[in-house]
């Protein structure tokens, strides 16, 4: 990866995100575009401050307050979980929204929130042909265009984050308001690129550039550790011992950090689009477990909903307990600071240790029913890792980012599979796109099994 081979073979093509944060530039890859990551940084640098101090001006002469970033997968997790984990660096007055679905719905009641005149819309696709994202970025302008009128006003309004210079011009947006991104940098991977620009915009450059130095250092880490002490190496086969050897079917992420809410979400995608696979690099179907289901919540929210399952349910379900040992908001006196960390504490402990039938009778007395004091048992000898932080920055932030990002990648070497193509997704958009074209009528309905067809029959009798 760190050569710029192209271990992304099922499409012949380099991984170099972490080129993207390698800001000295000590690489020797021929790779065309390494050479230009620093100028779309500069880029960056340059329009995110001119948006941020007011300079860069909407169509009427007013700044900026409002951004809006159309995106989808990977062009819009990566913003939304880095600039909520890092909200408290955040410029207050800039207001940033974030559109991926297709509803409808979410690009209607995101731009009821917008000023035309203020709303700076960040168009974000690698490809510039996600279906969601044309159609959404369509509607955005058209919604822009009511009030704005004239078309050379979108200059001022609308920016591409894009590897399609291209599809870019033809939406019409201007090249120069284009920042460029290369083929080598996977759509979950693109959070260190332009794609990031969402995220400088919200927490400032200075800011974007301690989060991709964070990164870099576990590059480091990971490219120059033992294996013994190479924290994406332990990770990984501690995964691989779980799911492999022990059956585990999901792995549960659980963050004791409120700004983490969405680094689940994230890395949904970041595993599971990269691992999930059952064809090996070779073409041989895999005869074991490959990438986990994975999922998780902001704690201790999660241990009033899911824990009894993770304690007391028939599954393994390895953890990972993630948690700054400073909040930034010491509230009540770092009152409710203590009582988060005792809690992550406690799980960890509990899962491991649990709780046995003696113990439990000396709570409840001996003389209690078999059932109750059984019902109240922790077999214990559940699996965690704990990951305590001092505090949450851009560039820790950054470091936890690309431990996962590493862990994942040697999980899908050991595995034999190819963590960079995501030909799983394609099936879903075919069959969508030949049933849009068939939704007119009940006699346009043809080719389909009969629950489909029943399905699409009842929403045309039913649709207003
Ligand atoms: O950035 P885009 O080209 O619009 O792609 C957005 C998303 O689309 C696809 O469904 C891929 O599976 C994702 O990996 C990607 O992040």
């Amino acid at each position: 990866m760190f050569k710029g081979e192209h271990i992304n073979t099922s499409e012949d093509r380099a991984v170099l995100h972490v080129a993207l944060r390698n800001l000295d530039q000590h690489f020797t890859i021929s790779e065309p575009g390494v050479d230009e990551v620093a100028s779309v940084l500069e880029h960056m640098r340059v329009f995110s401050d001119s948006v941020r101090s007011g300079e860069w001006k909407g169509y009427t002469g007013k700044a900026i307050d409002t951004i809006v970033n159309i995106g989808i997968g990977g062009s819009d997790l990566g913003p939304v979980m880095v600039t909520e984990a890092l909200k408290y660096y955040s410029k207050r007055d800039l207001k940033a929204y974030f559109v991926s679905n297709i509803d409808g719905t979410h690009i209607a009641e995101t731009v009821r929130e917008c000023n035309p005149e203020t709303t700076l819309f960040i168009i974000a696709s690698k490809t510039f042909t996600t279906q969601e994202t044309i159609t959404n970025a369509t509607t955005a302008k058209e919604w822009f265009l009511k009030t704005a009128g004239d078309q050379a006003h979108v200059a001022k309004h609308f920016v591409a984050l894009s590897t399609n210079t291209q599809a870019v011009t033809a939406f019409g947006i201007a090249e120069e308001n284009m920042f460029q991104f290369w083929d080598w940098v996977g759509g979950r991977y693109s959070l260190w690129s332009a794609i990031g620009l969402s995220i400088a915009l919200v927490i400032g450059f200075e800011n974007f550039k301690a989060l991709l130095e964070g990164a870099h250092e576990m590059d480091k880490h990971f490219t120059s550790a033992p294996l013994e002490n190479n924290l994406p190496v332990i990770m990984a086969v501690l995964g691989i011992w779980y799911g492999d050897f022990y059956g585990a079917q999901t792995h549960v992420l659980l963050p004791y950090d409120q700004y983490m809410h969405k680094f689940a979400d994230y890395f949904q995608q970041g595993d599971m689009e990269s691992n999930g696979k059952f064809v090996t690099k070779d073409g041989r179907r895999v005869n074991y477990q490959t990438g986990p289901i994975l999922w998780g919540a902001a704690g201790t929210n999660g241990q009033h909903s899911f824990y009894q399952l993770l304690h007391q349910g028939t599954k393994l379900i390895p953890a990972d307990f993630l948690a700054p040992a400073n909040s930034l908001n010491a509230v009540g006196g770092d009152k409710h600071h203590r009582i988060l960390l005792s809690n992550y504490f406690a799980q960890p402990e509990a899962l491991a240790f649990g709780k046995t039938e003696e113990e439990v009778k000396k709570e409840v007395g001996a003389n209690a029913p078999q059932a109750l004091v059984k019902s109240k048992v922790f077999e214990g000898n559940k699996p965690s890792n704990s990951i305590l932080f001092p505090k949450m920055t851009p560039s820790t932030l950054g470091a936890l980012i690309a431990l996962y990002e590493h862990k994942i990648f040697v999980q899908g070497t050991v595995w034999g599979i190819n963590s960079f193509d995501q030909m799983g997704v394609e099936l879903g958009k075919v069959l969508a796109k030949n049933i849009l074209a068939q939704l007119g009528s009940p006699s346009d309905v043809k080719g389909h099994d009969s629950s489909t067809t029943g399905l699409i029959h009842y929403y045309q009798k039913h649709r207003a």
